[in-house]
């Protein structure tokens, strides 16, 4: 394949370049990908810029269209995207076939969104000319997208947290144009998305600044893309330190932008003792099914599971031990993921409060074995750094004394993307208690499941408190993700023939609306 990136209509090749790698191999893979220049980053921020006041006010149809239209330009590489997309990546095809059929439906989910036009949230305060003491004026308010929005394509989700992944959509969909900093790790992957955007763009008749990719290593890139005045809004997944750091950026900026991260959660799993003692071997398979499920590479993996010694929980660890014995080595993203879970989970390991139970089959040169550990409640709550997230396929058991134990120890975690609870009927008259400090501490609570695999839905929350996020009030998964990246703006007795769209009496759109009297 050609290396390119691309700069509005334009496909930029040449200059200074790198190579993808094989995931299995460590070997480069065809095409130079050309590093983009800080002047080409700046025509994609000026473009973007340019095509936001046409880009979004385009009628719902027109948006909805063209997030379809991105859909099937996606759904017509399939092949070529999987392909690349299994050596950049080393994840199996099953899964990107899966990961491409959630990109195109979060695509049309965010069709059917925008054509709803609930996300306008139109809300009219009629005049009320003979009020007393004082009339009051006609009030309407809608909402308008942000402007410009850059978007880090997550290396863990090559398609569905990429190029054409759920910050992408959410952003077109709310009307705002898109300049996404591709990851390093798959950019032949990125390349093939981004085309499948930007043939959507001209097919639709969109100004060309509505889409650009960009390439750099290094942190250069993507902070200047962060620091560029067009940029109103940033969309993120990945590492603690990499979130922070941009968030450290846009708020240095003279005009601080919102940053939308989502980075670093251990998902809390409490096996409660009427679920214990009902099955213990069973939620010890779907445990370690669920925290090797390729590699651990999820924000979403059980990182942490807590349960009541003297409960069946001894039963539990065995079968756990045992199920991790056919765990079998995993390639990973990258080398240098790699290497943080050999050092993360080597720090666990040599914790003294911390003792191995199990390990999967031995691992290779670049590939990951799965790793159980235990330790207790006191111990964990002496040392915080017993619960930093170790990306990749392992997870800590912690036995706590009592429920009021379990209780201090779930208060003293860092902010969550999910918290899970195993339970039987029996149990449910202890966990009341706990419930609203689980909504304290995560953006979804599960029931009977594991948090690993997002349903892309209305109701969906991919969020929480940070670290999980940089801002628990949004999703980054499902319908609510649009919130990110609109602004509300009241129109006090503006004349009907200079109100937008949405707010004319006639209401021309369509659009649903709430009106006082
Ligand atoms: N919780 C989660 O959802 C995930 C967590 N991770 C964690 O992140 C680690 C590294 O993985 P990776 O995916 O590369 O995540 P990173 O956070 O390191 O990188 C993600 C993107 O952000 C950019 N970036 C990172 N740091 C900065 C910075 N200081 N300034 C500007 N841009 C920056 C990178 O660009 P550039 O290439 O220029 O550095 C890249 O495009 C993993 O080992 C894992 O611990 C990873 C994926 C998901
Ligand atoms: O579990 C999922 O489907 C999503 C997980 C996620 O957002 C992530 O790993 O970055």
């Amino acid at each position: 394949m050609e290396g390119a990136y691309l700069i509005g209509a334009r496909r930029v090749t040449g200059g200074k370049a790198f190579r993808g790698l094989d995931a299995a191999t460590g070997a480069e893979l065809a095409g130079d990908f050309p590093v983009t220049t800080a002047e080409d980053l700046e025509t994609a921020c000026r473009l973007a810029d340019a095509a936001f006041d046409t880009y979004r006010e385009t009628a719902p149809a027109a948006r909805a269209a063209f997030l379809e239209a991105i859909a099937e330009a996606l759904e017509a590489r399939r092949e070529a995207i999987v392909e690349r997309c299994m050596a950049e990546s080393g994840l199996p095809a099953v899964r990107l076939n899966g990961e491409l059929g959630r990109t195109t439906g979060q695509l049309r989910m965010f069709a059917q969104v925008v054509r709803e036009g609930d996300w306008a949230d139109v809300v009219i305060d009629k005049a009320l000319p003979q009020r007393e003491p004082l009339p009051r004026p006609d009030l309407r308010a809608r909402r308008i997208a942000v402007g410009p929005v850059a978007v880090f394509g997550a290396s863990n989700f090559p398609l569905a947290f990429s190029v054409a992944g759920g910050d992408t959509a959410s952003a077109l969909a709310a009307g705002c144009p898109v300049v996404v900093k591709a990851h390093q790790a798959h950019p032949g992957t990125s390349l093939l998305a981004g085309e499948a955007i930007q043939e959507a763009v001209a097919k639709c008749g969109l100004p060309e600044g509505v889409f650009s990719l960009v390439y750099g290593p290094g942190n250069e890139i993507g902070t200047a893309l962060v620091r560029h005045p067009a940029i109103r809004a940033v969309g993120f997944t990945g590492s603690r330190g990499g979130g922070t750091a941009l968030m450290a950026a846009a708020a240095a900026r003279p005009e601080p932008i919102p940053v939308y991260a989502e980075m670093s959660s251990v998902n809390p799993v409490i096996l409660m003792p009427g679920a214990l003692a009902a099955n213990a071997e069973g939620l010890a398979k779907g445990y370690v099914a669920s925290l090797s499920l390729f590699a651990g590479q999820f924000c979403t993996n059980p990182g942490m599971v807590f349960a009541l010694a003297g409960s069946d929980v001894d039963g539990f660890e065995a079968a756990a031990a045992e199920a991790m014995g056919n765990v079998a080595p995993q390639v990973m993203l990258t080398s240098g993921i790699l290497s943080a879970y050999e050092g993360g989970s080597a720090k666990l390991a040599g914790a003294g409060s911390v003792t191995e139970v199990a390990q999967g089959q031995p691992s290779g040169e670049r590939t990951a074995g799965a790793r159980l550990f235990a330790t207790d409640a006191a111990s964990l709550m002496a040392d915080p750094a017993l619960s930093h997230e170790v990306f990749g396929p392992s997870s800590l058991v912690v036995r706590c004394a009592d429920m009021a134990e379990l209780t201090a120890a779930i208060a003293d975690m860092e902010g969550q993307l999910t918290a899970t609870i195993h339970a039987v009927e029996s149990d449910h008259a202890s966990l009341a208690p706990l419930m609203p400090l689980l909504e304290r501490k995560a953006g979804r609570i599960l029931f009977n499941g594991w948090p690993t695999g997002v349903e892309v839905c209305r109701s969906m929350v991919h969020g929480g408190p940070f670290p999980a996020t940089s801002d628990p009030r949004t999703t980054s998964v499902g319908a609510m993700a649009i919130e990110r990246f609109l602004r509300p703006v009241c129109y006090q007795a503006v004349p009907d023939t200079l109100l937008p769209a949405p707010l004319k009496e006639a209401n021309p759109l369509g659009l649903p609306r709430r009106a006082f009297d």
